[in-house]
């Protein structure tokens, strides 16, 4: 076995949880290596939210001049998305990230490591022939698709694939009708594919507002997606050139390409664990309050690894500043998940911060509720959309804004306002009295409110 290699801090995952608590803490003169398995940046910047938005983009610059084609965009009825050109546009946001993101990491004297790391022992892992002893290590391998257990799983492509596409096929089947179900379909479908979501009971989309998930669904059926429920995915089996779906309810359904969009699990196998005495319950990290393990006070764990918070960035941003200030200044800190703004970029997008009515109504039987139809509001008018619609909720007597739920062109850019407003403490009087850049998005907010 060669010699160790020293560090105060061993980083597993270079996504955006990894990379902050490693820069962080380099920052603060530890020694600091960062382990990747895959290529530099995380799923952020190469599969996720990055390149997806670059895509959504594009489609939804189409559709808008789809839709204005009658007020002015001359020629706009003959626009379509060109996927394999999008792609080309995809690949250059995505295409220099890994050799970017490891030239940085050297430049802040931080220690890129490709290959697979596995614990050798509690302070130590192995990197290949490499040997390295750590102080600390922090878990932020992120998550991967979760394992359906049915016959045929391993036929369907990831949301990594359905990225990586140079063409669309001529039919899609998403398996799942969450995030990744919906916002895959919406560019799908623009594309030119025929489109199924399956979602395995009656709550597509279940961490937001159903009265605006309704709107979506209904928007959503109206491109022509077949939006199946009470579709459980119970068998996936190849069939001509394409695949055939089967459901519990007997139903099925045929495609060139089938879809994973079933939800996402930490991804800890292969880091040998239990050589590193870092406990695991039900494929979760078991941590306490400080993000830390239960079992081996030197790992911490953040981000989608981590499974604390909702599987998103500003989570794992969050986390990461969490761990850090826990590893650099003793364990005080606990991460606080009660803001957490989040979209669906679907089009038009859907975009919430804080609870649901029926959370607001479990909590307190008279919360306000403050809701209407934004497709008339000018500043949906003049994109041509027809879905927009909001709700708010308000505690009655505080006057605190609970829950802000919004559907329309540009949602998930006013919930950020909503966001900073819940997290300010200010009532819905004191947002609605404030001064907005009009005519904007969030010009609107004082109506929504009034
Ligand atoms: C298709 C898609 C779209 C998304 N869109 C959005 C969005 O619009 N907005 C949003 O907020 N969130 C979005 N998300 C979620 C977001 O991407 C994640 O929450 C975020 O990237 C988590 O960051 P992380 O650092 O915890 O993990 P990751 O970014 O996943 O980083 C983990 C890193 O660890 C590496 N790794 C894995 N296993 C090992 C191992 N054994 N050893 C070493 N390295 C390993 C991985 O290769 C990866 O580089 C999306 C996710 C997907 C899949
Ligand atoms: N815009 C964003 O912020 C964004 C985009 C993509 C992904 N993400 C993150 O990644 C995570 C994973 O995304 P996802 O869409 O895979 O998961 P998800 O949890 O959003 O949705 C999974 C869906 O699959 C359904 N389902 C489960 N088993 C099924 C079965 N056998 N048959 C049919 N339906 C079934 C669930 O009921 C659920 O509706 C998200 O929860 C989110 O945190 C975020």
């Amino acid at each position: 076995m060669p010699d160790s290699e020293q560090f105060d801090l061993v980083v597993l995952g270079s996504g955006s949880a990894g990379t902050k608590v490693a820069t962080t803490c380099r920052k603060a003169g530890w020694s600091v290596a960062v382990v990747e398995a895959r290529d530099f940046g995380g799923t952020c910047a190469l599969r996720g939210c990055e390149p997806k938005k670059v895509f959504w983009t594009v489609a939804e610059a189409t559709e808008r001049a789809r839709n204005l084609a009658p007020h002015g965009v001359a020629g706009g009825d003959a626009l379509r998305l060109d996927w394999t050109a999008a792609q080309a546009f995809k690949h250059s946001f995505t295409d220099p990230v890994p050799e970017n993101r490891e030239a940085a990491l050297r430049a802040a004297g931080i220690v890129p490591i490709h290959g697979q790391p596995r614990f050798l022992a509690p302070d130590a892992l192995t990197v290949g022939e490499r040997r390295l002893a750590a102080r600390h290590v922090l878990i932020a391998t992120g998550a991967a698709p979760a394992h359906l257990p049915i016959e045929g799983a391993d036929l369907l492509a990831t949301s990594d694939d359905f990225l990586l596409l140079d063409a669309m096929p001529e039919s899609l089947v998403m398996v799942g009708g969450g995030y990744i179900a919906f916002e895959c379909a919406h560019l799908a479908a623009r594309a030119g594919a025929r489109v199924t979501i399956l979602q395995a009971d009656d709550r597509p989309l279940a961490q937001f507002e159903p009265d605006l998930v309704a709107r979506l669904l209904e928007r959503t059926r109206g491109l022509g997606i077949e939006v199946a429920l009470g579709c459980k995915a119970s068998r996936i089996a190849r069939q001509g050139a394409g695949f055939a779906v089967a459901c519990e309810n007997g139903r099925e359904f045929q495609a060139a390409l089938v879809v994973h969009g079933l939800g996402r699990s930490p991804s800890l196998q292969d880091l040998a664990l239990e050589a590193g005495q870092v406990a695991v319950e039900k494929g979760r990290l078991s941590l306490d309050p400080y993000l830390r393990s239960t079992s081996n006070p030197r790992v911490f764990a953040a981000g989608d690894a981590a499974a604390q918070g909702p599987a998103l960035t500003p989570v794992a941003s969050h986390d990461a500043a969490v761990v850090a200030r826990n590893m650099l200044e003793g364990c005080h800190t606990k991460p606080d998940y009660g803001v957490v703004p989040s979209a669906v970029f679907t089009i038009p997008p859907l975009a919430s911060v804080g609870l649901t009515e029926a959370a607001a109504r479990a909590a307190n039987p008279d919360v306000e509720v403050r809701q209407g139809d934004m497709a008339g509001y000018q500043s949906v008018r003049r994109t041509g959309e027809t879905a927009a619609a909001y709700k708010l909720l308000v505690a009655p007597g505080s006057g605190q804004i609970l829950g802000a739920h919004l559907l329309g062109p540009e949602a998930p850019e006013v919930i950020n306002v909503f966001a900073v407003a819940m997290r300010a403490g200010m009532t819905a009087d004191a947002l609605a009295r404030m001064m907005t850049a009009y005519p904007t998005g969030g010009s609107n907010i004082s109506s929504m409110l009034g």
